[in-house]
């Protein structure tokens, strides 16, 4: 496979509203625009096609394919960049789901990635979301390869779980990248702690993005989309990361005989 050491993220913050058809058309002309600008890989946020809230997932919900997925795969192939698509509430057998979907720059599926762990939180006098009130998880980790390098998927809550970033780096992951949501109470704590964090850890590339700040929302999101690395920013540079791997060879020095992460699953759900 020919591989790209150095290649363009594009990390799309978007304004979010109640209205499909303008979440869908803004996401779409801005992944043009980040593509015009040199971007080969674009990532959207979380409920991308709809505001974020367990009130709205229902009303929301689409199958996939469908008309959100459908603009995500034209988007892919006009502007021939992998589409991170975000996410959106997905329909699939009379069960809701919170689905990520990477489209190919020839515009073809490559992944679903349904979120696997359910944002479920109770901090008094700040913020109650329960999404296992309405969605079901998804139960396989999601890994795709690209012309540059190989990707690994999580859905914002997901970033919270450091067992799912160290097997998808162990799994020859360089870059993993969290469509998220966070809010105004856990955004400012922990958003950028947590990117950072997994990226340290496991030697990783960490790409975010979130949903424009909109005070109006039931849910406001901290926004502060992120091309984070430890490391370097921007550009993902793999023969960079590959020193720092050398430098610092925590993967070889690991006591496996000791303790292990495995995965039971995988795939994409
Ligand atoms: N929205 C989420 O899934 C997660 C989040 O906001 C947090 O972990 O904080």
């Amino acid at each position: 496979m020919f591989v790209l050491s150095e290649f363009r993220l594009a990390v799309i913050q978007l304004q979010v509203t109640g209205v499909k058809a303008d979440n869908l058309s803004r996401a779409r002309r801005l992944v043009k625009e980040a593509a015009g600008q040199g971007s080969r890989l674009v990532l959207l946020p979380e409920c991308f096609n709809s505001p974020y809230g367990t009130s709205f997932f229902s009303t929301y919900a689409e199958r996939i394919p469908g008309e959100s997925t459908q603009v995500l795969s034209e988007a892919a192939r006009e502007n021939q960049v992998y589409l991170v698509g975000g996410s959106i509430p997905e329909e699939d057998d009379g069960k809701l789901y919170n689905s990520c979907t990477v489209f190919g720059p020839n515009g073809e599926l490559i992944l679903k990635h349904r979120k696997i762990h359910l944002f479920d939180i109770d901090i008094p006098g700040k913020i109650r979301f329960q999404e296992s009130e309405i969605l079901s998880p998804g139960n396989s980790l999601s890994m795709f390869d690209t012309a540059f390098c190989k990707v690994g998927v999580g859905i914002c809550y997901d970033m919270r779980f450091a067992e799912l970033a160290q097997l998808y780096s162990r799994k020859g992951c360089q870059l993993l990248v969290y469509p998220g949501a966070f809010n105004m109470t856990t955004g400012p704590a922990h958003w950028e702690l947590l990117q950072r964090g997994r990226a340290l850890d496991n030697q990783v590339y960490i790409a975010t993005a979130s949903p424009a700040r909109d005070e109006t929302a039931s849910y406001v999101a901290w926004g502060h989309t992120a091309r984070v690395i430890v490391i370097k920013p921007f550009f993902p540079d793999l023969q960079y990361l590959a020193g720092v791997r050398q430098q610092i060879p925590i993967t070889a020095q690991r006591r496996d005989d000791l303790y292990t992460v495995t995965s039971v699953q995988e795939g994409s759900s």
